[in-house]
């Protein structure tokens, strides 16, 4: 069924405890959409992002994806036993089993984060800007048809950051719905619509 949407929840309500962290929230994105989300510290971002994902299960609610999803977590989850070229060769065949990822993009990727000369380096001896670069270009190998990316470009120098937006404006040309989480947003026109999470409720801002 097209329902013109990547992914669309309703009704999501979470609580831990006695504290309630999401209400009612309603999201919708719609393929080459770019949306970002803002909140304090403790708001819920994670937790609304756990519960689009199905790491965690919301107390009400509904969650439905159409297609294929990458996720960039805001903590580093590579492999630090792995050289750059093993994570890569991992990643790839990890994402054949559901999805195509072709290894001239991943190149392409590589050249443009400058991430060529690292190739045999092991993880835990890249900086910390350098496994971010890798982490981010990891959650698109595969041309997702939904991409969630939490604090994404904390740590890019300005040149990457500029990077990072080129290749972001690419995927959306082709269709990929963005959601993008961050405690500040800068370069708002960039986005089709900014959502604040405040007392558990998703706004418009
Ligand atoms: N597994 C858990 N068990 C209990 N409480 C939790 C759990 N995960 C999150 N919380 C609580 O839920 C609230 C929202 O946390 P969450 O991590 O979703 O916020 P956030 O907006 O992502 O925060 P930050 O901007 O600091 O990353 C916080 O009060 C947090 O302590």
């Amino acid at each position: 069924m097209d329902t013109g949407l990547c992914c669309s929840c309703r009704g999501l309500s979470k609580s831990y405890g006695r504290k309630q962290v999401l209400s009612n929230c309603n999201l919708e994105l719609k393929p080459g959409e770019l949306v970002g989300l803002i909140g304090e510290n403790g708001s819920g971002k994670s937790t609304l992002v756990q519960c689009l994902l199905g790491y965690t299960a919301p107390d009400k609610g509904t969650v439905r994806m159409w297609g294929t999803v990458g996720y960039c977590p805001q903590e580093m989850i590579l492999n630090r036993a792995f050289t750059l070229q093993e994570h890569l060769t991992f990643s790839m065949s990890v994402y054949e089993q559901h999805a195509h990822a072709d290894t001239g993009f991943a190149s392409t990727l590589l050249e443009e984060f400058r991430l060529t000369d690292y190739m045999e380096e092991l993880i835990k001896n890249l900086s910390g800007g350098t496994r971010q670069k890798l982490q981010f270009i990891t959650s698109i190998l595969h041309r997702p048809s939904l991409l969630i990316m939490d604090e994404p470009y904390d740590g890019f120098d300005w040149e990457m950051y500029l990077t990072f937006w080129d290749v972001i404006e690419r995927l959306r040309q082709a269709g990929t719905g963005i959601l993008l989480i961050s405690h500040l947003l800068y370069d708002r026109d960039k986005f089709d619509r900014i959502l604040a999470l405040k007392e558990g409720g998703l706004h418009a801002q």
